[in-house]
Parts: structure tokens; C-alpha cells; sequence
């Protein structure tokens, strides 16, 4: 079967319709290469053919980029280039055609499927929801390499394109018209009918429309040189050089700039080399990792029961941020309930203000905006919660409130009511201790900014039905979230692995080590953010909790610096209460560290460590602790553990997760040098038992 099938109306369009056979999302692959040519040379040809619209066979997408599994195959850099070269041709040729090409675009058109687009005259799209046109390959640790480097920046000016090609983000219809990417963006109904208006038009490219200050930055070999100096600035402050990709990015556009063969021969250059990084293979793992656990339920053969109503008690941060992706990511009414009406208005204003920047930014209209809006009702008593399918606890973390919650949810919901508790650290064998039906109680556990993070771990406790833990999976991932199923225990998986990382960082303060650079050495390293910004933001009361609770399930290892509690007696709460280990004061708050608290600490800062110390120190706990959750069966397997810490701390993704990153550097080298550490320095770094199994009988998590 062919994955193209041409047909000419009677006005002369060709429609040619791209539906790749048993696939249910079309992508472009190197072996579709005789097939275009020959319909090309059949377009070109004939002259019945005037014009040709290019539209998809699948329903709701249009082309989700080149086939990312096809890269695997490239063993050398050369090869991965031929694929890039191949995919350029093919568009040239398109562009060169002396016959309009028009793309009509419903659903995704990212990666190589935007880059055909770009190679076509016209371009228009629907407004669906699901419509949305980027260039994701950083994402992937590549670059755009059909082109897109080269005819985006021409279509709608260097800057905006950079931007897009850098972030990844794709831009919605509405954004796409605005930036100048689509020339119409019309209902489903009519996407044909508008793609053949535009198909009688010439052959034209187009062109991006700029301002003077822009010209000037763009069209100039002086303003050019001083925006790419910029945005090379900008990109390694960000990668701090752990990704390659960016940088090759902004090459290739600049080569373009220079001279247009230069720029393709770069683009397919850099392209070939990227494709070969070790950083691209890890992002590429993620990708499939991630499609994988889409389709996963959480219990396999257990039909989920659906969802369609919900409560959440409690309107703090975390409440309104579950209140916010279940109303517009699930899109289910919401009755959110606490006990005064400032929470109340606190979790609607959470919703109300991400969707305003939305509006502002025309991905979302004024009206889905109200709609969405509308899906958020309060209660200060449980009015309204007869019906609800699950209410998701987020109040204050204490066994017996949540005790609580779970008898008045069971005294004024239906029998089947599902009670999930999003406690962070309170084992939920506790919270359904009380339970007249503990079969209902589950827990999921959200991160912190629920809008943003992407992960939910989804912790049954030994009684909970299996039909209750397919059901909040399948509800997690209608939020938009990747849900992991880990066991119950104190801190799950996340929390447990991310605790002794972030103690060691406060060990080695009080060794005197300063702040700032423990911080940096673990930012350089590719964390988000450092490990005392990460407690400030998270708030050093709440971070802090989790310690003795972990330290009575687990042990010594689990300890913490005793002079944390003297910060907490100092009453600093972290960003929140403008009281940390950063200052909040002034225009340059949370930048520099707050040096009052050495004085608390009763240390004098002075640089004792390289920042590879640093960073092995923290991180090999992190990842004894990650292979031990693995061998209690806390995670399922290394997918859900390398996942789990990448969506959920931030590890940094270019190394795929700390099972890939210690395949990568070998179960052996880990174990010795924990056994160094543990000899050195302190036996909480005594290797896993199962590390030392894998060294002995040479295995690898993968
Ligand atoms: C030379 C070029 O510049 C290089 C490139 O184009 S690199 C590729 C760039 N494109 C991308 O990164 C897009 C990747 N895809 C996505 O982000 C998402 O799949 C999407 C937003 C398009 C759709 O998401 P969603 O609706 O949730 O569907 P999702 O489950 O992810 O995908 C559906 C199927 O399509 C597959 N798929 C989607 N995009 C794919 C791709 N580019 N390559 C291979 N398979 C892909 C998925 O693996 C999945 O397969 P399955 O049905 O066998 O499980």
C-alpha cells in the first residue's frame, strides 16, 4: 500500500494525500524518496495539473516530522546527513515547481511535517485545538534538517523563528497567522475549499514583513552580527553547553543568512552530527519512553471507570493548580472546596491567570477562556459533592485531616467515589487506615507548579482496587500529565531519590563550601535549578518535612543537617515569606545568596571543593537510592524511574535519567566510586545491593 495517492479534479488541482498504512500518525521516511520523486515528476509532467493541495488521510493530524525511529539506523554522521540532504531536495524541488503547492493543515505539523508546509507556496490550517505548527526537533537534540532552518527565518523574520526553533514551541492557529506562518486559518469544514482559493494564486514564497528595527537587526551584516552574538550568549547561559544542538541551530541560520548553499550544506552537516550525539539518543529514548507509557493503564486488562466530575479540597497553590489542568487539560467541571472563601478565590485566580496570558497570547479565545473558567465552582461546605467521581485532596499535611477528608468524601459522596490524596510524604496505608472503604483511596502525587510539571505518581496502597488505580492513571494523563504507578512508602519514588541529594548539598555547606557554587556546580551540570533555590522555591518548611519521615522508614542515611532547624527557627520559609538561602530584597531578589545565613549556620564561607565533587557527592546518592527504589519495586522498572526524575525533579534529560546515565557510565565506575566515598567519608554511600549484583554479574538496567 502507498502511503500517496494523487487525484486531479476537474479544475485541474491535484489533491495529494499523504495516509502513511498502519500508522496512525503519518511521518516521513528515507524510503518514501522514489515514491515523491515519481508523483513530482507526474505533477511537473502533466499538464492536466495546475495547482496541488497537500492534505492529510489522518484524522486530526496532518505530519508529525521525520520518523525519529528511522535515525537509529544512521551509523555514521554522513549517512544521518544524506537524510537531511535527501529531505531537502525533495522540498527544493517542491518550491522550484512552477505549479502553486498548497499544504492543508488540520492537527500537529511539527518537525519535518512543518518543513514540507514551508516548502509549499500557501499555507492554511484550521482552528482546532489540535492544530499546532513548530520545529521540535531541539527537543530531540537535532535541528530542523529539511530546510526549515533556512525557510523559516525567511517566512516570518530570524528573531520570531530562532525563538521558535530553539524553545521547540509550536505556535497554534491563531499564532501561526499572526506570525505569518499560515496564510488563513479557516473551520475544518472549509480547509479544502480555502486550500484550492489559495492554490489559483502564483507560485510565490513569501516573505516575512519587518519592522525598520528589525530590518536593521536582520537585513544588516552589523545587526545581524550582534543578534546572533546575543543569542549565542543567551543559548549557552541556558545549555551552560550541555547541549549541542542550539548552537548548530543559530549556524546554520547565520550560514543561510550568508549565502543560500552554504546554509543547506550546514544545515545537513550539522544535522548528520547531531543525529550521532549522545545527548540526541537520550532525548530520543525520552520521546519513546514517553509514547509508550501513554498507552499504558496502570494495571493491564483493567478497564478505567471515567472521570467526568471532580472535587478538590483544599485552595492553596497545589489545589489550584489540580483545579486548573482538570478544568482545561481534562476539561471537567471542578467544585473546589475550603474552608474560607479566600481559598476559594486563590484557586479560581490561578486558573484566571494562566488563561488570561493565554488569551493575551491568542492560543486560547475570550470565550474557551470563560468556558474553562466556568468549569471552577467553590464550596465551604461539601455542597455539590454528591456526584463527583474523585475529589483530590490537597490540604495541609497531617494524617489525621486527611483522615478527615476521607470519612466526610465517604459520608457525602457516592460509594464509588474515588478519594486521591496528593500528600507528599504521608504513606497512604495511613490515610486509608480509618477508611470504611479503602479500595477508593489512592494516592497522586502532583509537583510543584502543577500547570508546568509534567509528572504524577500514582501511589495505590495495598488495598486499593485495581479498577481505582486504572482510573487515576487514565484521569492523570487526561490532565496532561505522564503518570508513573510507584508503591507506597515514605516519599514514593521522587521525593525518596531527590531528599538525600538535596541533604547532601546542606552537608556540604556546613562544611563551609559556599551556597552560590553549590548551586552553580549543579546548574552547570544540567539541573534546573540548584539545590538551595530549589528549597527556597519549594519552601524550606515543606522541603524539610519529608526528612524524619523518611529517616524513620529508611534509616541514618536519610539525615539532614541539624542546622536546618535553626533556620526554620529564624522563620525562613524559602521565596514565600522573602526569608532563605537567597535574598528577596531589591531588583536583583533571589540572584545573590543572603549571607545573614552563614551567621545562622555559624559558618564562614570559604571554596573547599571542585564542582565535580559537588555534583558526585549529591548525585551518587540520588542515584544509590534510584537503583534501590528499583530493587524494592517502588518504580516498575528504569522507564518509570528515568522518567519519574526527569519530569519530576528536572534531571537533566541529555543524560536520559539516572538508569541511563548509569548504563552509560557503567555499574561499575558508580560502585567504586561510592565505595570510595563510603570508605572516605561516610558509609551512607555503601552501594545498593542490587548495584552490586548487576557489577558481579555484569548486567545493565537497559
Ligand atoms: C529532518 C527533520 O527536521 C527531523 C524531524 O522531523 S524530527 C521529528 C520532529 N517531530 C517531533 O518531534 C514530533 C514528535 N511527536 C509528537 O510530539 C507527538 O507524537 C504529537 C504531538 C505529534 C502527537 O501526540 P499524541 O496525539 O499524544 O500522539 P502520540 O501517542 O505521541 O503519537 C501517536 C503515534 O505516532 C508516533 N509518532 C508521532 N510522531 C512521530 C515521529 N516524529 N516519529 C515517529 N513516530 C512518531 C508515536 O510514536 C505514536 O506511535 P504509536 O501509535 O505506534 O504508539
Amino acid at each position: 500500500m502507498s502511503a500517496f495517492e494523487l487525484k486531479t479534479r476537474e479544475d485541474g488541482i491535484a489533491v495529494l494525500t499523504m495516509d502513511v498504512p498502519n500508522e496512525s500518525m503519518n511521518t516521513l521516511k528515507a524510503d518514501f524518496g522514489e515514491e515523491i520523486t515519481s508523483i513530482l515528476n507526474t505533477i511537473e509532467n502533466d499538464e492536466d495539473i495546475k495547482a496541488v493541495v497537500i492534505v492529510s488521510g489522518k484524522k486530526d493530524s496532518f505530519v508529525a516530522g521525520a520518523d525519529i525511529s528511522m535515525l537509529a539506523n544512521s551509523e555514521s554522521e554522513s549517512d544521518a546527513e544524506a537524510l537531511s540532504t535527501q529531505g531537502q531536495q525533495v522540498f527544493d524541488r517542491i518550491e522550484g515547481m512552477r505549479k502553486t503547492f498548497v499544504a492543508a493543515i488540520d492537527g500537529p505539523a511539527l518537525g519535518g511535517g512543518l518543513e514540507l508546509a514551508l516548502a509549499c507556496h500557501y499555507r492554511v490550517c484550521t482552528d482546532s485545538d489540535k492544530t499546532q505548527l513548530g520545529l521540535p526537533e531541539v527537543q530531540l537534540g537535532l535541528l530542523p534538517g529539511s530546510g526549515g532552518t533556512q525557510r523559516l527565518p525567511k517566512l516570518i523574520g530570524v528573531q520570531r523563528a530562532l525563538k521558535m526553533m530553539l524553545t521547540g514551541s509550536p505556535a497554534r492557529a491563531k499564532q501561526a497567522k499572526k506570525y505569518g506562518i499560515v496564510d488563513d486559518v479557516v473551520p475544518k469544514s472549509i480547509l479544502l475549499e480555502a486550500a484550492i482559493k489559495l492554490a489559483n494564486k502564483k507560485p510565490l514564497t513569501g516573505a516575512a514583513k519587518k519592522s525598520v528595527t528589525d530590518k536593521m537587526l536582520e537585513d544588516t551584516g552589523f545587526g545581524r552580527k550582534i543578534l546572533f552574538k546575543k543569542a549565542r550568549e543567551q543559548t549557552l547561559a541556558k545549555t551552560k553547553g550541555n547541549y549541542p544542538a542550539p548552537m548548530f541551530i543559530i549556524d546554520s541560520i547565520e550560514a543561510g543568512l550568508e549565502n543560500r548553499s552554504k546554509g543547506y550544506a550546514t544545515e545537513a552537516r550539522l544535522f548528520g552530527k547531531l543525529v550521532l550525539t549522545k545527548e540526541s539518543k537520550q532525548l530520543r529514548e525520552i520521546f519513546f519512553a514517553t509514547t509508550d507509557m501513554k498507552k499504558e493503564s496502570g494495571v493491564e486488562g483493567v478497564e478505567p471507570r471515567k472521570v467526568e466530575k471532580i472535587g478538590v479540597l483544599g485552595g492553596g497553590l497545589m489545589g489550584g493548580g489540580i483545579a486548573y489542568v482538570s478544568a482545561s487539560k481534562a476539561k471537567v467541571p471542578v467544585r473546589v472546596k475550603d474552608i474560607s472563601e479566600n481559598g476559594i478565590a486563590s484557586a479560581m485566580k490561578y486558573s484566571y491567570d494562566i488563561l488570561q496570558k493565554r488569551v493575551k497570547k491568542r492560543i486560547l479565545r475570550s470565550s474557551q477562556m470563560q468556558k474553562q473558567m466556568a468549569n471552577i465552582t467553590g464550596c465551604l461546605d461539601y455542597s455539590g459533592y454528591k456526584h463527583i467521581d474523585m475529589a483530590i485532596e490537597a490540604v495541609f499535611e497531617s494524617v489525621e485531616l486527611k483522615q478527615q477528608m476521607v470519612a466526610d468524601i465517604e459520608q457525602y459522596c457516592d460509594e464509588d467515589t474515588i478519594f486521591a490524596s496528593n500528600t507528599s510524604s504521608i504513606p497512604i496505608r495511613d490515610i486509608a487506615a480509618k477508611a470504611k472503604r479503602p479500595e477508593n483511596v489512592v494516592g497522586l502525587h502532583y509537583f510543584s507548579p502543577v500547570d508546568k510539571m509534567p509528572l504524577a505518581e500514582v501511589i495505590p496502597h495495598p488495598g486499593t482496587s485495581e479498577t481505582v488505580i486504572s482510573s487515576t492513571v487514565a484521569f492523570a494523563k487526561k490532565q496532561g500529565k505522564t503518570p508513573i504507578v510507584v508503591k507506597d512508602g515514605a516519599g514514593f519514588y521522587v521525593n525518596r531519590i531527590l531528599a538525600p541529594y538535596m541533604s547532601e548539598a546542606g552537608f556540604i555547606v556546613m562544611e563551609g563550601q559556599p551556597i552560590d557554587s553549590i548551586d552553580k556546580a549543579l546548574v552547570d551540570f544540567g539541573f534546573p535549578v540548584g539545590a538551595f533555590k530549589l528549597l527556597d522555591e519549594v519552601g524550606i518548611d515543606v522541603g524539610t518535612k519529608i526528612i524524619p519521615i523518611l529517616k524513620a522508614q529508611f534509616g541514618e542515611r536519610f539525615s539532614s543537617p541539624n542546622a536546618f532547624d535553626k533556620l526554620l527557627e529564624n522563620d525562613r520559609k524559602g521565596k514565600k515569606n522573602k526569608s532563605g538561602f537567597y535574598s528577596y530584597k531589591g531588583k536583583t531578589a533571589g540572584k545573590d545568596v543572603d549571607s545573614s545565613v552563614y551567621d545562622l549556620l555559624g559558618i564562614s564561607p570559604v571554596t573547599k571543593y571542585t564542582d565535580a565533587t559537588i555534583v558526585e557527592r549529591c548525585l551518587l546518592l540520588m542515584l544509590n537510592e534510584a537503583a534501590r527504589c528499583l530493587e524494592e519495586n517502588v518504580i516498575r522498572n528504569p522507564r518509570d524511574g528515568d522518567i519519574g526524575a526527569i519530569f519530576g525533579i528536572g534531571f537533566p534529560p541529555f543524560l536520559g535519567g539516572p538508569f541511563r546515565y548509569m548504563d552509560e557510565m557503567g555499574v561499575d565506575s558508580i560502585v567504586e566510586r561510592l565505595r570510595h566515598y563510603a570508605e572516605v567519608y561516610d558509609e551512607k554511600y555503601k552501594p545498593a545491593d542490587i548495584l552490586i549484583d548487576m557489577q558481579n554479574n555484569k548486567k545493565t538496567f537497559y
